[in-house]
């Protein structure tokens, strides 16, 4: 009853949605009483030869305004009960959602995405269906239970009614048990045919390594085994399925082999009329239902409340990213002071950065270069406020970013890492992602300015092409060039750019920074990269070594230092010069 106690707060907030819930269930439960008792009555009448034609449509005109009041009764507790279930799913599934959106990176570095998708699905439908079925299962087994026995015992006979009763209480112990048994069976075939198909689509998607590394056959081996588990595990279901109904079945009868041996008897010694008996058989099918809900109402119960903690648990995670009641609103504009002595990963205890400083006025460029794994995405995160948990400050326009609202600082930036996730939609509706609204001046500005706009034009539908799953795929080097006009449609106060001209070939790429110099002066820009003709033109350039900045200047500066950089640039342009690019 826990689950109950737990959502009490929602069936206050909604009372008088489950107040006409219950009102229908009662006038269903007690309208259904009546047809049974008229069939008995009409038995009766056709028993003692005394049933006039009068009689019978009286009886008909009774059952007929009977079953449009039920109707209406149970068209009341339908859209009351499952209404409010809805209403609950709905409230809950906005919080997470809410919730997800306000998390910070840890957060999602803790839980794995299937995981999350499957709390907001499965576990959210559980816990509705304690708000829609649980309270039915509850109401009902009360209401249309309490009022079927009570109407046997007054209207037949309460022997007979104790003695045909007394085996429909297995019928709430089989579903009880058995149907948990069938719904752990279920989930674990589920489980196995997610397996199933994850293992497919991972064999499809790397086919190619499996067929270069000739793994063919073990991958075939592997397919096989988990078919065999699956088909193992769906024959475990099907048995205790068929199991389940044929034993409902052998309860009920013995609940109606009671009820004709004893009613039966007690028709011959005229104890009860033949039309009560008839009414009594009615009424103990009637009774099946109940007896079904109440060994129900206990999984529904469990299992919505182990959802509801583990949704709960979610709800309560807090966010490391902690916005100022009181932060500045105002767009963050300005030179940035990044000055962070130490910071390292939550749950790490090796530093990732150290004594990491540089200041960068507006309208400058900053390149941050150096080897894999050397800091230059750590910097950007933390000008992201992906993590705010660092020794130091970074500040914007004099202020501290964390004092800043989480919206104002981060509209003023614009972000566009080596990968981006882009969504199945036309190339204009990516770009235009941030605003809806954008003019078709804009966009193409933009596309331009990644020098994608040529490209654009020889697709097949231009800017409405569609692109991802269902439309045209596209290049690393394009959808790089993608993501970045649509960063360049926001303009942004500060333009970070990590690693997001990889992909590009050296001629692409030296035309985005020059039509990115043009069309952003004035403005901020932030280039990590590994190849250094990304960052020549820029103001300064940090080399990042283990996590920290072993060299520093700009270009002629870092050449005539002899070092790392120097060795690096010659080492790329010759390479350069024989390879080319890859987009
Ligand atoms: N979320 C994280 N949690 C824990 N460690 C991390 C995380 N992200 C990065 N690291 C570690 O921090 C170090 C610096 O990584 P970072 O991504 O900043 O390097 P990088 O210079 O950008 O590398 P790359 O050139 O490959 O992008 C690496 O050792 C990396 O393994």
């Amino acid at each position: 009853m826990s689950i109950f106690r737990k959502l009490a707060w929602y069936f206050k907030a909604e009372r008088r949605t489950y107040f006409w819930g219950v009102i229908g269930l009662l006038l269903t439960a007690l309208l259904g009483i009546i047809p049974p008792r008229i069939i008995g009555m009409l038995v009766d009448l056709m028993d003692k030869r005394t049933l006039t034609a009068g009689k019978l449509v009286l009886a008909l005109g009774v059952m007929t305004v009977t079953a449009l009041l039920a109707y209406a009764a149970r068209f009341l507790w339908r859209t009351a009960i499952w209404g409010g279930a809805a209403n609950l799913e709905r409230t809950l599934r906005e919080r997470l959602y809410w919730h997800f959106m306000q998390m910070d990176t840890a957060f999602y570095q803790r839980y794995r995405t299937g995981d999350l998708m499957a709390h907001a699905t499965n576990d959210l439908s559980a816990v509705q269906r304690v708000a829609g079925g649980g309270i039915l299962q509850f109401a009902d087994s009360i209401i249309t239970g309490g009022t079927t026995l009570i109407a046997m015992m007054i209207m037949v006979n309460w022997r007979l009614t104790i003695l045909a009763v007394l085996p429909l209480p297995l019928i709430a112990i089989v579903a009880r048990y058995v149907g948990t048994k069938i719904h752990v069976a279920f989930g674990e075939s589920q489980a196995a045919f997610s397996r199933l198909n994850n293992k497919a689509q991972e064999s499809i998607e790397g086919i190619k390594v499996i067929k270069t590394l000739g793994q063919e056959k073990q991958d075939e081996a592997d397919f096989e085994g988990q078919v065999q588990d699956t088909i193992k595990i769906n024959r475990y279901t099907n048995f205790l399925d068929a199991m389940f109904d044929p034993l409902i079945t052998v309860i009920i009868g013995l609940s109606y082999v009671a009820t004709i041996v004893l009613g039966g008897r007690y028709v011959t010694s005229g104890v009860i009329s033949l039309g009560q008996l008839v009414t009594f058989i009615a009424y103990v099918g009637m009774l099946v239902w109940p007896m079904f809900a109440i060994g129900q109402l206990f999984n529904t119960m469990e299992r919505g409340n182990a959802s509801y903690d583990r949704v709960n648990f979610l709800l309560h995670e807090k966010s490391s990213i902690v916005e100022k009641t009181d932060g500045i609103k105002q767009p963050a504009t300005g030179t940035i002071n990044f000055d962070v002595k130490a910071f390292n990963y939550p749950d790490e205890k090796q530093p990732r950065l150290t004594n990491v400083d540089f200041s960068l006025p507006t309208g400058h460029t900053l390149g941050i270069v150096g080897r894999v794994g050397a800091g230059k995405s750590s910097i950007i995160k933390l000008l992201l406020r992906q993590f705010d948990d660092y020794q130091g400050t970074i500040k914007m326009g004099g202020h501290d970013i964390r004092d800043y609202t989480l919206d104002a600082y981060i509209r003023s930036i614009g972000y566009v890492p080596q990968d981006s996730f882009l969504f199945s939609a036309s190339v204009k509706g990516n770009i235009a992602f941030a605003n809806p609204d954008l003019s078709d001046q804009d966009i193409e500005n933009a596309a331009y300015t990644a020098a994608f706009d040529t490209e654009v034009s020889n697709m097949p539908d231009g800017y409405q092409t569609e692109i991802g799953e269902e439309g045209v795929s596209l290049s690393g080097g394009q959808k790089q060039r993608l993501a970045i006009a649509r960063a360049l449609v926001i303009d942004p106060e500060v333009l970070i750019l990590d690693d997001a001209l990889s992909a590009v070939d050296a001629k692409t790429e030296a035309q985005i920074l020059e039509r990115l110099g043009i069309n952003r002066a004035g403005k901020t820009t932030i280039i990590a990269a590994h190849r250094l003709s990304s960052v020549v033109n820029a103001d300064e350039i940090l080399v990042m070594t283990d996590g920290h900045i072993s060299e520093r200047g700009t270009h002629a500066e870092l050449m005539a230092q002899n070092g790392w950089y120097k060795r690096m640039y010659d080492q790329q342009q010759l390479s350069d010069s024989i390879g080319g690019g890859n987009d």
